[in-house]
């Protein structure tokens, strides 16, 4: 007994001192908007802990008690929530620049030590950044990839024609197709690896992305994060495939002479680029694009599932607007698809693929709705609540793509893909593929539940706003 009171004074002890040390660090004589009751070192942290409700839910129901901005402790990381579109404008837009940093994240610093969507804001980004949009992801480069996509989407409409009537795991299946769709961008091919085998990896990485490092919130306790030897077996085995494929991809441009138009093909071409930079910038492309693509055709599955008059439109359109003679609807039809695209938009307000868009930090002081942030704030936008605002939208929580006139749409792409100079690059390759992918499952198929049973809209917890359990759907043939 005696042992276990000194053991716990000791362990008050050592905690104690760890709190005065950090705070004498972080102490601040800002004036902070609204906040709730912290908990001792903790802060706020112990709030957002829960296995079955995501961080975004929590803070929209926050957001109703505290207002549009509120003030969060996580350990020591001071931290803002944004819930309001104009207040995330006024972030985004007026001081973009103010506001373009990220913080640091155990994650990202042991898996993804040299890339894009992690760096802090500075001269490494911006070089980052250059080589994105005026080598990668440019209109050019997407587009020359159009016909290759077009052969993905013709084999995934081939093995849905032959699983007509039968129950397919729709989650699943899309989650490959966009990898193939992302892997031949990134690559040049779509058999790099084995799907399986990466997706295995991926999902390890958003299970490891999505939970609590300590040493993100209380930096002095990082040694006691469990998860750091896993985080360290996944990097190796991230970068070691990755490795393979540059050093199989780098004989094979030197055999031939040449090589393609990829993204490896382009980095590879570049003077000064390290290994260890091109497996980040591909890393970060293939995860940052999959997930946040498949989802967003998951739930638009769903919602027209639950809507079949809407359903029932879209596909009246398609017939309208794709010659009768046309086996599959081609990129090229897209911008004739306007409701379609009323379609994709109401779905990304409702379900955005990243609800808390990814993490800002400050790197001044600023002033936001009178409110004066420091600098070395973490910023937390939620997209989920600014979808659900009902200043903004009448019945947020109802499904109507007749809402999305064209005032609506820059909100929209605002809100899904963040704004300024950290957003996202992929927005023009992640939005062809959700159009793409979509239309051709309705103009090609209907679509039922197994047995009619209703369908499932529960969602799950994680970086992206993927779905609980799969979308099991059966295709029916429609042309
Ligand atoms: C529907 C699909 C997608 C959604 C909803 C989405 C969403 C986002 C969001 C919210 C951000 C953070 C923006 C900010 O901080 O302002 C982001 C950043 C980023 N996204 Fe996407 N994204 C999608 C597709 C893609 C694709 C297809 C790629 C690449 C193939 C990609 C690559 C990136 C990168 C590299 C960044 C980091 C940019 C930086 O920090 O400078 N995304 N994305």
């Amino acid at each position: 007994m005696e042992h276990i009171t000194v053991f716990f004074a000791f362990l008050a002890s050592f905690f104690l001192v760890i709190f005065y040390y950090d705070r004498s660090k972080s102490r601040s004589s800002h004036v902070m908007p609204p906040s709730p009751r912290a908990f001792p070192i903790l802060g706020h942290i112990p709030l957002l802990a829960s296995t079955s409700r995501g961080p975004h839910l929590i803070l929209f129901d926050l957001a109703k008690k505290l207002g549009p901005i509120f003030y969060l402790r996580l350990g020591y990381t001071p931290t803002i929530v944004i819930s309001s579109a104009k207040i995330a404008q006024e972030i985004l837009k007026s001081h973009d620049r103010t506001f373009s940093s990220r913080p640091s994240l155990t994650f990202a610093e042991a898996i993804l030590p040299d890339d894009l969507v992690f760096a802090r804001y500075g001269a490494r980004w911006r070089e980052l950044r250059k080589i994105c949009t005026l080598e990668l992801f440019t209109a050019r480069r997407v587009g020359s990839f159009a016909a290759v996509r077009q052969v993905e989407m013709e084999k995934f409409l081939a093995m849905l024609s032959q699983n007509l009537g039968r129950t397919v795991n729709m989650t699943q299946e899309l989650t490959v197709l966009t990898l193939e769709i992302m892997q031949t961008l990134v690559f040049g091919t779509s058999r790099t690896f084995d799907a399986k085998d990466f997706l295995h990896l991926i999902r390890q990485g958003n299970e490891l992305g999505g939970s609590l490092h300590i040493g993100d919130y209380i930096p002095s306790l990082k040694w006691m994060d469990p998860s750091l030897p896993k985080l360290r077996t996944l990097a190796d085995n991230f970068h070691a495939l990755l490795q393979a494929h540059i050093d199989e991809h780098r004989s094979s441009i030197a055999k031939q002479g040449h090589g393609g138009e990829s993204f490896l093909d382009v980095l590879l071409s570049l003077d000064n680029m390290s290994d260890l930079t091109i497996r980040c910038l591909m890393l970060d492309a293939v995860s940052a694009g999959l997930h946040t693509t498949a989802t967003a055709i998951d739930w638009a599955l769903t919602e027209l599932l639950l809507h079949p008059q809407i359903l029932a439109k879209a596909q009246k359109e398609l017939d309208d607007v794709i010659p009768a003679s046309s086996a599959i609807v081609s990129e090229a039809d897209i911008p004739k698809l306007k409701y379609l695209g009323a379609i994709v938009k109401e779905t990304l307000r409702q379900h955005p693929p990243a609800p808390l868009m990814v993490p800002r930090e400050s790197t001044a002081d600023c002033k936001v709705t009178g409110y004066t942030i420091p600098a070395k704030t973490q910023v937390l936008i939620n997209l989920y609540a600014i979808g659900r605002d009902p200043s903004i939208w009448e019945n947020p929580l109802e499904f109507i793509p007749e809402r999305m006139s064209s005032e609506f749409n820059a909100a929209v792409e605002l809100m899904t893909f963040g704004f300024g100079r950290r957003s996202c690059p992929g927005m023009n390759l992640g939005m062809t593929a959700v159009h793409f992918v979509l239309a051709n499952l309705l103009y090609r198929f209907n679509w039922t539940t197994p047995d009619g049973k209703e369908v499932d809209v529960g969602e799950g917890v994680g970086f992206t706003l993927m779905r609980a359990r799969p979308l099991a759907l059966v295709p029916l043939l429609r042309k």
